[in-house]
């Protein structure tokens, strides 16, 4: 017997970073949107301790000890509920590695919900929620998907309404981009400036009630952009890439690298997504539509 479980990944429509506090975290107004690329994770029973596969596009990129975010899952289950860690984690990777887009926080969520089901451990949702948020802040937003409001270090959901679809196109880096290494370039940009408290803006929140994409492109906000840029200066041109093919709105996607771009419709979404893989600026492009459902036992 085995279980397996169906994880989105995500797109900040919105992304306000407050100062650093003193425990290196920053606080957010956190805008999550799920959308329809997905991880799988399936747990099957192990005779003798934990073990971590991968496959997938990017698979040599994730790590297999006990540092990947699935497997940390495992343990944290295991240890509260006083069993042994037995199990075979396998994770079909389709999001792209350390892109921005909740992927180890994706199979977090996953094994977490699978492990639960196959050791019938029964965690109430609040106590698989608190898991959740100790292992990173973007981990809880992968178990609900959705839409949702991040507040505090983004851990804090509050859940959204959506009124429509939205399309999305996103276009893969050459290479990563370490979340850490961001957050630290937004607080050399912001040196010698004064942040203000981070806020959900109504015109984002309202937009997704509608399901009215053009009202969403011209709200978006990312504060973690700049610092990306800053790092990764060739993202400009695929932003501009996008731009030129006629994407409502266009940007960095989380920490980034990935870009987002936002579509009226399914056909110019694949419109722009042809454009952008002619234009030599990224390494591949995906589409997927949102809101996406939560983390699924399928
Ligand atoms: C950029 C986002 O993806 C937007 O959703 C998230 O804020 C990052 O979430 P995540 O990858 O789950 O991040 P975590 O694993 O919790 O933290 C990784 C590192 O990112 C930085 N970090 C993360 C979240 C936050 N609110 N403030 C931070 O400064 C910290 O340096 C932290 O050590
Ligand atoms: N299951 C996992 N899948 C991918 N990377 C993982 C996993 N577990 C741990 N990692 C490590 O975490 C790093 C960041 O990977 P991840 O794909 O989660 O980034 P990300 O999508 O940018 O995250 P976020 O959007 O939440 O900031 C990787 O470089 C890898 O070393």
């Amino acid at each position: 017997m085995s279980v397996t479980v169906r994880v989105p990944a995500k797109v900040n429509v919105q992304l306000a970073v407050g100062a650093a506090r003193p425990d290196g975290f920053h606080d957010l107004a956190n805008v999550f949107l799920a959308v329809s690329l997905y991880d799988e994770v399936t747990a099957a029973p192990a005779a003798d301790g934990l073990r971590v596969t991968c496959e997938g596009p990017d698979a040599a990129e994730v790590p297999l000890d006990r540092t990947n975010l699935a497997a940390r899952a495992a343990l944290a289950l295991a240890e509260r509920y006083g069993r042994a860690p037995d199990v075979h984690l396998h994770i079909a990777k389709d999001i792209p590695v350390a892109g921005g887009m909740a992927g180890g926080s994706a199979d977090g969520a996953g094994a977490l919900l699978a492990c639960d089901a196959l050791w019938g451990t029964g965690a109430p949702r609040d106590e698989l929620l608190a898991i959740c948020a100790e292992l990173g802040s973007d981990v809880p937003f992968s178990l609900v998907g959705g839409a949702a409001l991040g507040t505090g270090r983004g851990e804090r959901l509050t859940a959204l309404e959506v009124g429509g679809e939205f399309h999305w196109v996103f276009a893969l880096a050459a290479r990563g981009l370490s979340t850490p290494a961001v957050f630290r370039e937004f607080d050399r940009l912001a040196e010698g400036r004064a942040i203000p408290e981070p806020a959900a803006d109504q015109a984002v929140l309202d937009a997704l009630a509608k399901g009215d994409p053009t009202a969403l492109a011209v709200a978006l906000t990312n504060d973690l952009q700049p610092a990306a840029l800053s790092l990764f200066p060739e993202l400009g041109d695929t932003l501009a890439a996008g731009r030129a093919a006629g994407a409502l709105a266009a940007l960095v996607s989380g920490s980034g690298p990935t870009t987002a771009f936002l579509a009226t419709d399914a056909g110019a979404a694949s419109d722009i997504a042809g454009v952008l893989r002619a234009s030599g600026t990224c390494r591949d492009v995906r589409t997927a539509v949102g809101a996406a459902a939560g983390a699924t036992v399928l």
